[in-house]
């Protein structure tokens, strides 16, 4: 089966890109260990299959980064917000793993474990009370001041543009593209794939008017079925 279009996480080791990605299709937090190598899963939306990689932040796999990215529809940039040092990361390591992604790709950038700050009761009172799933109120009461704010991840978007040499009238906004989320607790992570599969869509169907997809190598292929995180190899 071939995808139609493909969403890859980036980001170091340790920032939530398999809690994120498992928390979405398998509605769970669970202990998770850390990713091997890359897996994906399979997202149906609407009538597309779009297929979402989850990489390894780990040094030692960086090499591979490049081959998750070929041809990729979107790329989510995800830090933890709790250490600058993972959004630095993005900028300094990351974000050329992306050049082999495709020409209309759209970037998102993703601060996640927002849980674990002083700001989340804050967030949660303007959530909107409608939502299926409301994050659940945590009693842990270590709460951090955030070290990285959504203006840091605002600047690192325009410099993504400057980049890839991108205008900004061309490309989503700047505060569109930047979310904040937690895996822990469901806050925002069905808003943030979703506005990505939303996005994603109109370049399916671009690729699909230009002629095949490149090959994506499924030997990796893990089923939405199972369950079991962590299991990439
Ligand atoms: N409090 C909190 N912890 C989180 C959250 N997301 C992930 N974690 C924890 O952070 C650790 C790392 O999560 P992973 O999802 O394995 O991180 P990763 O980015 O996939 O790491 P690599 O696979 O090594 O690249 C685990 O102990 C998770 O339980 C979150 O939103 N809040
Ligand atoms: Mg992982």
């Amino acid at each position: 089966m071939k995808p139609d279009g493909k969403v890859v996480l980036l980001g170091d080791m340790n920032v939530g890109k398999t809690s994120l990605l498992h928390r979405y299709m398998e509605r769970r937090f669970e202990d998770t260990t850390s990713t091997v190598g890359g897996a994906f899963y399979l997202k149906q939306w609407g009538p597309y299959n779009i297929s979402i990689w989850d990489t390894a932040g780990r040094e030692q796999f960086h090499g591979l980064g490049s081959m998750y990215c070929r041809g990729a529809a979107a790329v989510i940039l995800t830090y933890d917000v709790n250490n600058l040092q993972s959004l630095i990361e993005l900028e300094d390591r990351f974000l050329a793993l992306t050049d082999t992604a495709s020409t209309d790709c759209i970037f998102a950038i993703v601060g996640n474990k927002v849980d674990l700050t002083n700001e989340y009761a804050l967030l949660q009172e303007t959530e909107d009370e409608n939502r299926p799933e409301k994050p659940v109120t945590s009693c842990i009461s270590t709460k951090v001041q955030k070290q990285v704010y959504l203006d840091d991840a605002v600047a690192l978007y325009k410099k993504i543009l400057k980049y890839k040499m991108l205008d900004e009238k061309d490309v989503p906004a700047a505060e569109k593209m930047c979310f904040e989320t937690s895996a822990k607790t469901g806050y925002k992570v069905d808003y943030l794939f979703e506005t990505i599969f939303d996005m994603v869509v109109p370049i399916i169907l671009r690729q699909q008017a230009e002629g095949p997809l490149q090959t994506v190598d499924i030997t990796n292929y893990k089923s939405a079925k199972r369950t079991k995180s962590g299991c990439c190899a």
